[in-house]
């Protein structure tokens, strides 16, 4: 048996811009970070938390503090991002396929539940999804396998018959750690960022890619 799990920003939806510019505002104008593009950029991956914790430490915020800074930041997001809100080209028409072949299906991602719920709900493809896995149902996130065997498991299905939707290196590196391979959707990062993982099956830059469609 096969089955699909999509990391959910960057992947499905193509919103990290929107994603560095919060965290830009919220690391460098509220907190006094000085961090480049780059930075921001190489450090946006896991739960809000682990992304605060690498760029200022351990021993900065309580979790309360990181609770209020996360929410800050994923409102701004979602205000800012709400009008460009739109599936990747060919996803809709990917998810059906899938959904009417029987391939079980489930979303394995770093966003608090509220910017799931952002997503799936406003663009009403919630239904596709046997398992949703978000950074609340995790301990640790990615690279931590965690997120995807999670899904893995709820779908019933082994690691090996799984095949991971991703945009980063770190959420490659995770699909590794599972025991899976990836699809990578260059929405992100370059081929290059991907230059140390073996598990990755093939690059796409949406899912109007023959090889994509091919995995129906
Ligand atoms: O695991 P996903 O779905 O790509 O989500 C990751 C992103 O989720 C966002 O909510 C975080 O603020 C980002 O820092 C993180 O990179």
């Amino acid at each position: 048996m096969k089955a699909f799990i999509f990391d959910l920003n960057g992947t499905m939806v193509n919103d990290m811009p929107y994603h560095a510019k919060a965290w830009t505002r919220i690391a460098n104008q509220e907190l006094g970070g000085n961090f480049t593009d780059t930075e921001i950029k190489n450090n946006m991956y896991g739960k809000n938390a682990e992304v605060l914790i690498r760029l200022f430490g351990s021993d900065r915020f309580t979790d309360a503090e990181m609770d209020k800074l996360s929410e800050d930041k994923e409102e701004q997001y979602r205000r800012e991002y709400k009008d460009e809100l739109a599936l990747l080209p060919g996803l809709t028409e990917f998810l059906e396929r899938a959904y009417q072949a029987g391939i079980p299906m489930a979303i394995g991602s770093a966003a608090i539940p509220s910017n799931i719920d952002f997503v799936l709900d406003n663009l009403n493809i919630r239904h596709y999804f046997k398992a949703i896995v978000s950074a609340h149902d995790v301990t640790h996130s990615k690279p931590d396998p965690e997120s995807f065997t999670k899904p893995a498991a709820l779908l019933g299905v082994k690691p090996e018959d799984c095949i991971v939707f991703e945009d980063v290196p770190k959420g490659a590196e995770a699909a590794h750690n599972a025991g899976m391979k990836a699809v990578i959707l260059t929405t992100t990062h370059p081929i290059e960022d991907f230059a140390d993982r073996d598990n990755i099956l093939h690059f796409a830059v949406d899912f109007n890619d023959d090889y994509i469609k091919g995995l129906i």
